[in-house]
């Protein structure tokens, strides 16, 4: 770089549009890096913006204007669902030459709001952090969008973006799109349709005794984690990535199907549907490439929300994890060629789908049970309607019933969120630790 990076951070300035969850947890990253940061959310939050930038060398300005005409590197930190409209409003008033980006999960629409409405001079350079903000950045996946730049400011934004101590990876929109479809809008369609399917029956999962350890906790955790998060952040990257539409359609489809299968006797059709999909995603002797996950049941029983005791010998279909697997198979997925982009949520999937199909007496009475039994049945019935429901909502792009579904069933487990918070970081952190070490 010409100037020295110690030079340049005297005088360049990054801006943040949507102080929220990301605005912040980028603001404060930035700010300690010795970096001017300016941020704003809407006019009306300004007093409580200013209020939580005291005591830090955050500048709290009134709004998208004032952050866009000062700041030479401008990040909107939005819900996806009003990006457009947002870049609408402030965009035309970017500084001349500076460059813009954006933190939202779905990239091909952001773009085009950029590509509509800044100045022709602006330049455009945006990313994507793969973990929520209550993760800490240190070497999870930071894609980069290198859209319309020169090389100094290709430079300029990895430099800024390094103090994430991230693991960069470099994409198109369209790739980021493809690749964010098949791992986290599927992943996040799964465990949404656990919660449903669990409230639908009244249930609540950690006070059932054949619902405890193993796999079960990471269940749990995760249904929790996402249903514990803000609705926009799972509508918007469902809803607005095409992509994703496909993906989560084909979940729904093989949920069903399996289910079909397994309540009209064709047991055996059934086995050599989930064989199959197995041998294709995991390989013929499960030697495919391993999610390197190595998750053992001594491991998970130790993140238990429940107090009820441990009874292994009851079975599970695990109908999501069987359905997860052959929806890869039929949309030609290898999700372990996805981790260099993948957030925890998916890395934590693909280990417990290989958990259960590399470990062939579960895969075994995971069929037994899906075919055989009928103690499952009224779960799995459920779990079906659940997973087409959240497929229809995110097919007719339609937000608002997918956030009245989603807040409902928020609001039904509200109670044991802080719980479920505190148990499922000490779980993912542990997993991911793991995870590292097998690498
Ligand atoms: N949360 C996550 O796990 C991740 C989210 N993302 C993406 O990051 C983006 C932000 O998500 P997140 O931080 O979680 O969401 P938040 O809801 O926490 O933050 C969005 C903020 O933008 C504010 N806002 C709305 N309109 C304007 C406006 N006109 N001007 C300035 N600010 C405005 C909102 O205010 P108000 O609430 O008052 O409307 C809110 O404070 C989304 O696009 C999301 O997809 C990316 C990676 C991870
Ligand atoms: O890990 C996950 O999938 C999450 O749920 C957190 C998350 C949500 C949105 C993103 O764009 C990135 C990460």
């Amino acid at each position: 770089m010409e100037v020295p990076v110690e030079e340049l951070k005297k005088e360049f300035q990054i801006g943040i549009i949507g102080f929220g969850d990301m605005g912040r947890l980028y603001a404060e990253r930035f700010s300690q890096a010795g970096w001017i940061v300016n941020v704003c959310d809407r006019k009306e939050n300004f007093e409580t913006v200013k209020e939580r930038c005291e005591g830090t060398n955050i500048n709290a300005l009134q709004d998208g204007f004032e952050v866009s005409r000062k700041s030479d590197y401008i990040l909107y930190s939005v819900e996806s669902e009003y990006l457009d409209r947002i870049v609408g409003m402030y965009g035309p008033a970017t500084k001349v030459g500076s460059i813009v980006g954006g933190q939202s999960s779905c990239k091909s629409p952001e773009i085009r709001a950029f590509e509509k409405y800044l100045p022709k001079d602006v330049e455009i350079i945006s990313c994507h952090s793969m973990h929520g903000p209550r993760v800490n950045p240190q070497s999870q996946p930071l894609v980069i969008i290198r859209h319309r730049a020169k090389d100094r400011s290709f430079e300029i934004v990895k430099e800024i973006l390094s103090c994430l101590q991230s693991s960069v990876v470099f994409l198109t929109a369209e790739e980021h799109d493809r690749i964010t479809a098949d791992t986290q809008a599927v992943t996040h369609a799964a465990f949404l349709a656990m919660g449903m399917a669990w409230r639908a029956n009244n249930q609540y999962p950690w006070d059932i005794n054949r619902w405890c350890g193993g796999i079960e906790n990471i269940k749990m955790n995760l249904s929790m984690r996402i249903y514990s998060s803000k609705w926009h952040v799972y509508a918007g990257l469902a809803i607005l990535n095409p992509d994703a539409r496909k993906q989560i359609k084909q979940y729904a489809t093989s949920v069903t199907e399996l289910f079909k299968l397994a309540i009209s006797g064709k047991a055996q059709e059934f086995e050599n549907r989930v064989r199959n999909a197995g041998k294709f995603v995991f390989g013929e002797e499960n030697n495919g490439a391993s999610s390197g996950l190595l998750l053992s049941d001594e491991l998970l029983d130790q993140y238990s929300i429940s107090n009820v005791p441990n009874d292994k010998s009851v079975g599970n279909s695990h109908l999501s994890i069987l359905a997860i697997v052959d929806s890869w198979w039929k949309l030609g997925i290898h999700p372990q060629k996805h981790m260099i982009c993948s957030t925890p949520l998916f890395r934590l999937w693909v280990g417990v789908s290989e958990y259960v199909f590399c470990n062939p007496d579960l895969l075994t009475s995971c069929i037994y049970t899906a075919t055989k039994h009928n103690e499952f049945c009224p779960d799995d019935l459920e779990f079906v309607l659940s997973a087409r429901s959240w497929s229809e909502h995110v097919e007719q792009g339609d937000f608002e019933n997918y956030k009245k579904q989603f807040v409902k069933i928020q609001d039904y487990f509200r109670p044991r969120f802080e719980e479920a918070t505190k148990v499922g970081n000490a779980m993912i952190k542990k997993l991911l630790e793991n995870l590292k070490r097998t690498a």
